[in-house]
Order: C-alpha cells, then sequence, then structure tokens
C-alpha cells in the first residue's frame, strides 16, 4: 500500500509514477535521472521494478541531489562521459506549454540537464498540475533561470537586459550562505524575466540568449520533450504530447494516489 501524502505531493508521485510505467521498459540500460522534488518518486518507482532489472542499468545524475539519489537507492551511478547515449531521462519542469516547451532550471541544474534532456533517445517530464500552461509565463513567474560564466558577469546582465528582460538578478543564497548561489559547475544562476511577447516565443528567445557571451546554458527547453506527465487533484494524470494532443489515464489500484 502507498504512505498518503499531501495533496501536490501525491500529484508529483502520480506523475513520476506513470512515466515511469510507460517509458522505463526492462530493455533499457542507461537512464537519466533529473533534479527537484518529483524526481525522488521517479527513482521510487524504478527501485520497485525490481533488484534484477536494476542491476544491469546504469543511472546518470543531472547534479549533486539526484547523484545521492542514485547512491542512497543503491542503484549503480554512472557518468555523462562514459554514457553519452542514454536511452530513457526523465526530470521535472517548472512550466509546460501546450507545444511541451518548457522552464528547468528552478534548483539551477539547467545545464546539466540540457545535457542529459539532449543525450537521451526519449525525454519526459514530470510535474504536478501546477505546472501545465498554455504558454511559457503564465503560471512561472519568477524569469528564464540562466547559467552565467562568473567573470563579467555585470556585463553580461547587461547583455540579457539589452534583449528585452525587465528584470535580471542574480540569484542569491539567502539565510544559508551570503552571496550568490553556485552552481553544480562552478557559475552564477540568473532569473530573466521577460514581457509576453518574448516568453512567447520561447525558441527565439532561447536562440538569442544563447549567443550572448556568458551565457553557459539557458533554462528553455523546446523541441526536446516527447511527452509531459501532469498528476492532477483528482488522481488522473494528464500526458500531454509534442503535437498538443492530451490524454487523460486513471491512478492504477494501489498506486501513488
Ligand atoms: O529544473 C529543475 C531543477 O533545476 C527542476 O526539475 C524543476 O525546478 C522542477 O522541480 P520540482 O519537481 O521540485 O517542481
Amino acid at each position: 500500500m502507498s504512505t498518503k501524502l499531501a495533496p501536490i505531493e501525491a500529484a508529483k508521485r502520480l506523475a513520476a509514477y506513470s512515466a515511469v510505467d510507460h517509458h522505463v521498459h526492462e530493455q533499457h540500460r542507461v537512464i537519466g535521472i533529473g533534479s527537484g522534488s518529483t524526481v525522488p518518486y521517479v527513482v521510487e518507482r524504478i527501485v520497485a521494478q525490481g533488484e534484477d532489472v536494476n542491476r544491469n542499468r546504469v543511472f546518470i545524475p543531472t547534479g549533486f541531489q539526484s547523484k545521492n539519489l542514485i547512491v542512497d537507492a543503491g542503484l549503480v551511478l554512472g557518468d555523462i562521459e562514459q554514457f553519452p547515449e542514454i536511452d530513457v531521462t526523465i526530470d521535472g519542469a517548472d512550466e509546460v506549454d501546450d507545444h511541451l516547451n518548457c522552464i528547468k532550471g528552478g534548483g539551477g541544474c539547467q545545464y546539466r540537464e540540457k545535457v542529459l534532456a539532449e543525450a537521451a533517445k526519449t525525454f519526459i517530464l514530470v510535474a504536478d498540475y501546477r505546472k501545465k500552461s498554455p504558454a511559457l509565463g503564465t503560471t512561472w513567474s519568477h524569469g528564464v533561470p540562466l547559467e552565467i560564466v562568473p567573470f563579467g558577469y555585470a556585463r553580461c546582465l547587461r547583455s540579457i537586459t539589452a534583449l528585452g528582460a525587465t528584470r535580471a538578478p542574480l540569484r542569491m543564497a539567502g539565510a544559508a550562505k551570503a552571496g550568490p548561489v553556485v552552481s553544480d559547475n562552478g557559475n552564477f544562476i540568473v532569473d530573466a524575466v521577460f514581457p509576453d511577447a518574448r516568453m512567447h516565443q520561447p525558441a527565439e528567445l532561447l536562440r538569442d540568449l544563447k549567443a550572448l557571451t556568458g551565457v553557459v546554458e539557458v533554462g528553455l527547453f523546446c523541441g526536446v520533450a516527447k511527452a509531459a506527465y501532469f498528476g492532477n487533484e483528482d488522481g488522473s494524470v494528464t500526458i500531454r504530447h509534442t503535437d498538443g494532443r492530451e490524454e487523460e489515464v486513471a491512478a492504477h489500484e494501489g498506486d501513488a494516489h
């Protein structure tokens, strides 16, 4: 029997379980594990597939958090340099639009997340219903997370503003540490807020941001995901496909809800 969770947690678990059931098959040997608070449920469901199947697999993390998840679950840890081709990567998202463009990087891991998304034959998003949106910038108002090189950051912030950002602050660490958040790659994170007109053309905005000196990666993922799984409050899961088609599946008896 599954543990009773708060509604949002239950929705995350539903999405994660359903995505694993649909996309992590026995023959898959190299699996990418994303970051955030939904991904632990992905790992939980993969572990439930059993030791026999998992001992023949290797798991590639998107950062410090997912590395620990893999190790703590007793799964085999691998490195993207050893396994530059991944069968399937499952990751969370901060907002997903009708075409499966998404904002990622709420946890500051967008560079490694994008590497693992692009390395995967199949890249799947998992989230609760709050992340589902018609257009980027609608439900996620914190801006586009960017990873930038510390050297010359003030110059880089000006360039971001010149592209139309209304705000582009460095993400600060808060009470736990004085100063900026530093990514797993030793870089700074910027949360750049753009007007709707720019957010509604995410591929164009991504291209313009990537062209700036100092920008390592942009938390806009366009045309990468194959499907997005959203856990709903009523215990169902909405699966959104690249062509905008949506289907609803009920949670299985005794599953995540
Ligand atoms: O992109 C990410 C981290 O960089 C996360 O996947 C994203 O923030 C979603 O996290 P959560 O599952 O906690 O909502």
